[in-house]
């Protein structure tokens, strides 16, 4: 039988109103309208096509981005796309580009850091792309310390510069993307040296090429830093290198404000909107030479990396959403073992070794969806907050975007390479969309901020809190429940002893907790009213197994601290193994309320009617190895292998 039938008949056996899933899983009906709208726009236009990727050189590959790009933008302008319909369009369209660091970051710290003067002239070139910029914040000897960064910015007095020069090798810019060939103009991030003095890191605006001809400007050293990880995949992005020898800007180029807390506010029409945002000074070089720093929280010059944290966030449910709905409907066309009098083989969905890998992946996307949701509620929470300089929720802000930015993009990664690998050997083919889907996605462990170096921030934060328990300050918001953790209370007189020392174990401890902000997460979103024939049903049965699932695997660590019994551990396990089982009827509409179209899924393993074989069948034709039956490089290499005399006895 053809996969095409077997989908159907998986699709009937579905117990829920997969419509109105598709409305829970988008975030609102508009929100579903817009999304379905525009990725079937992005899908049926041959500028967006995306399956010859993996065959390109890296040098076809960049400037078919650039083409793509320049077509998108074209693209947004003439349709006059909303801010909301121009981010669907990028995602849809689905290719890592300069626009992502110019949109993302650049414009977000020029918003958030800039004075008024520097958004009213900067943005408005920024908006409508006649400048392109990047955010260089990283060196070659410097990521996760951003206090140890070594470019400086000295102040000349006598000219009312800035002299931004990287003095070492290590201190050269090294990762930034967009900064290799296509920026412009970059947010440096460099001390800050006044009089002699050493002033912290701040962000520059400097501008890098010529707007003429795309030169180098004098004293810059600029390229890319060569191909990553994977082919096709990240590469279409040109993370760059640079090293300024002794750049000369002007004072009023250096960022002196702080009120990032804003959302990114793309107009339709390419003009400038100038959204309301907080006025708070955090440090200033006056003409004279003066360094001057108010009395905010320094920490309010990480907002631009607040910002995309909960951006990733948002990511990692859709690109692990991606990988288990390829895994999920494979596995139902997949058949092996199992034929009875000579009929069909098992589907490979039914074993419950399969079950188990793949139905936790498929709970913990919709986990993620719906934490996604929450923290980017809480942003906007934290920016009100800010708004009325109430600082208080900072810190936790900071813990919840960090943790989940790291525990998210952790298990996402982990996620495809465990779907490619339910995949079977078909998996591993580029045409299953997986090995591209996991190269591109895998760097988001380390950018904005390494996992396991977030963690600590969160295991920071964690130890804080249990230093104050018993004090008049008491834990409220994601740490409420610490109050209720009788345990605690007896560490909270040796938290600040040892850290480094138990850092190992404080990671895991910052894991739990995120872990445990995810499962309330999706326990609040169950409290809220659900439309929708069975819809909340199934909800509630993927809550549960991503809930147990956790336990199961850090059985251990309840059992160890006496949270459960063995005999609840092994409840657990045949309650999960039942939660299976109800999935099972549902998995395919379950991924279909992700409402991906193939050309965003990029794989013939998942595509919708499930017709695998004939698809990967003709598309092994189409590769550029079979272009000719008789290879280039059979005159050369292979017939005289195969016409050579034996020389050597013993062959
Ligand atoms: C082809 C298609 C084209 C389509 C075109 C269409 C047009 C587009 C239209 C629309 C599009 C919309 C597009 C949107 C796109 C969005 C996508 C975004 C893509 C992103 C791409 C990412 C690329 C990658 C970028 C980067 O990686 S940038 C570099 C990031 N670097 C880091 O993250 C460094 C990590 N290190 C740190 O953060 C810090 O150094 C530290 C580890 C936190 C330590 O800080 P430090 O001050 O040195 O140390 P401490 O003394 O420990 O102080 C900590 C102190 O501060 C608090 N803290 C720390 N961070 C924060 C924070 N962020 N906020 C608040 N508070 C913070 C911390 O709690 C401590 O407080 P206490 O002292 O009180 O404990
Ligand atoms: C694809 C990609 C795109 C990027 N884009 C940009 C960009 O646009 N702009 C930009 O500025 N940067 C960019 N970066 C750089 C990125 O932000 C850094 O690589 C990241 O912050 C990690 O820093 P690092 O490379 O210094 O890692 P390191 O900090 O050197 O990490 C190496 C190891 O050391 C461990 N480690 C580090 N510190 C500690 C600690 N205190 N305690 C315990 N363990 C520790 C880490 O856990 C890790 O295992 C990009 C990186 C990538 C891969």
């Amino acid at each position: 039988m053809e996969g095409v039938d077997h989908l159907a008949h998986e699709r009937n056996k579905s117990e829920f109103d997969v419509d109105a899933m598709k409305i829970v899983w988008a975030g609102s009906p508009h929100a579903f309208v817009v999304s379905d709208r525009i990725s079937k726009l992005v899908a049926s236009d041959p500028g967006f096509r995306k399956d010859n990727r993996s065959t390109l050189s890296r040098k076809e590959l960049f400037k078919n981005t650039l083409r793509k790009a320049a077509y998108a933008w074209k693209t947004i302008i003439d349709l006059h796309l909303s801010e909301e319909e121009a981010a669907k369009l990028r995602f849809y369209v689905d290719e890592p580009a300069f626009t992502d660091v110019h949109w993302g970051m650049f414009i977000p710290a020029i918003k958030g850091q800039g004075t008024e003067e520097q958004q009213q002239k900067w943005l408005p070139l920024a908006y409508k792309m006649q400048i392109i910029g990047c955010y260089a914040q990283t060196e070659l000897g410097h990521g996760s310390n951003v206090q140890g960064l070594e470019t400086t910015a000295t102040f000349d007095p006598q000219t009312d510069e800035f002299i931004i020069h990287s003095p070492t090798l290590t201190s050269s810019k090294w990762w930034p993307g967009g900064l290799g060939k296509v920026a412009t103009h970059a947010i440096a991030y460099a001390l800050l040296i006044v009089g002699g003095r050493e002033q912290g890191v701040h962000g520059f605006i400097v501008q890098l090429r010529s707007l003429e001809d795309h030169s180098p400007l004098p004293g810059m050293t600029v390229g890319d830093i060569g191909m990553k990880f994977g082919n096709g995949a990240y590469n279409a992005m040109d993370n760059g290198v640079l090293r300024f020898d002794h750049v000369r800007i002007p004072r009023n180029q250096m960022l002196m404000r702080c009120a990032q807390y804003t959302c990114l506010c793309m107009p339709s029409d390419a003009k400038l909107i100038l959204e309301p945002c907080i006025l708070i000074r955090v440090s200033q070089v006056t003409c004279e030479g003066k360094y001057k720093q108010s009395d905010v929280p320094r920490q309010l010059v990480y907002g631009a990396m607040l910002y995309v944290r909960q951006t990733i966030v948002a990511d990692a449910s859709c690109a692990l959403s991606r990988a288990v709905c390829i895994a999920t409907r494979y596995s139902a066309v997949r058949r092996q073992f199992g034929s009875q009098n000579g009929g069909p083989e098992t589907q490979v969905i039914d074993y419950k070794t399969q079950q188990s890998r793949l139905f936790p992946l498929l709970a913990s996307a919709y986990a993620f969806r719906f934490v996604g949701e929450w923290l980017k509620w809480l942003y906007a929470d934290v920016t009100q907050r800010l708004q009325a300089n109430d600082f208080s929720t900072l810190p936790e802000a900071h813990a919840c975007t960090a943790g989940l930015k790291s525990l998210t993009t952790t298990a996402t990664a982990d996620g495809i390479e465990e779907c490619r690998k339910l995949c079977g050997g078909h998996g591993y083919l580029c045409s299953s969309g997986l090995p591209e889907l996991f190269a591109v996605y895998v760097p988001a462990c380390t950018y904005e901020g390494e996992n396991t170096v977030l963690l600590l921030q969160v295991a920071r934060f964690l130890m804080k809190t249990v230093s104050q328990l018993g004090s008049s300050k008491k834990p409220v918001g994601t740490i409420a429940y610490m109050t209720r953790v009788e345990h605690l209370m007896q560490c909270r007189c040796g938290v600040q002893r040892g850290f480094a020392e138990l850092s190992a174990d404080l990671v895991e401890a910052a894991v739990a907790h995120c872990q445990l902000l995810v499962v309330s997460k999706f326990i609040e979103k169950l409290q809220q009213e659900i439309p929708g024939k069975g819809v909340k049903q199934q909800l509630e049965v993927l809550c549960n197994i991503y809930a147990l699932f956790l336990l199961h695997k850090h059985q251990g660590d309840f059992l160890s601290t006496g949270c459960i019994t063995p005999k609840h551990a092994a409840l657990a396990n045949d309650e999960l193994r039942s939660l299976y089982s109800q999935v099972r009827p549902n998995a395919i509409a379950l991924v279909d309320a992700f409402n991906y179209t193939d050309h965003y899924l990029g794989s013939i393993l998942g595509c919708y009617d499930g017709n695998v074989y004939p698809k990967l069948y003709e598309a092994a034709w189409k590769d550029p190895l079979n272009e000719s039956v008789v290879p280039d490089g059979y005159h050369q290499y292979i017939r005289p292998l195969l016409k050579q005399e034996i020389r050597t006895a013993r062959l």
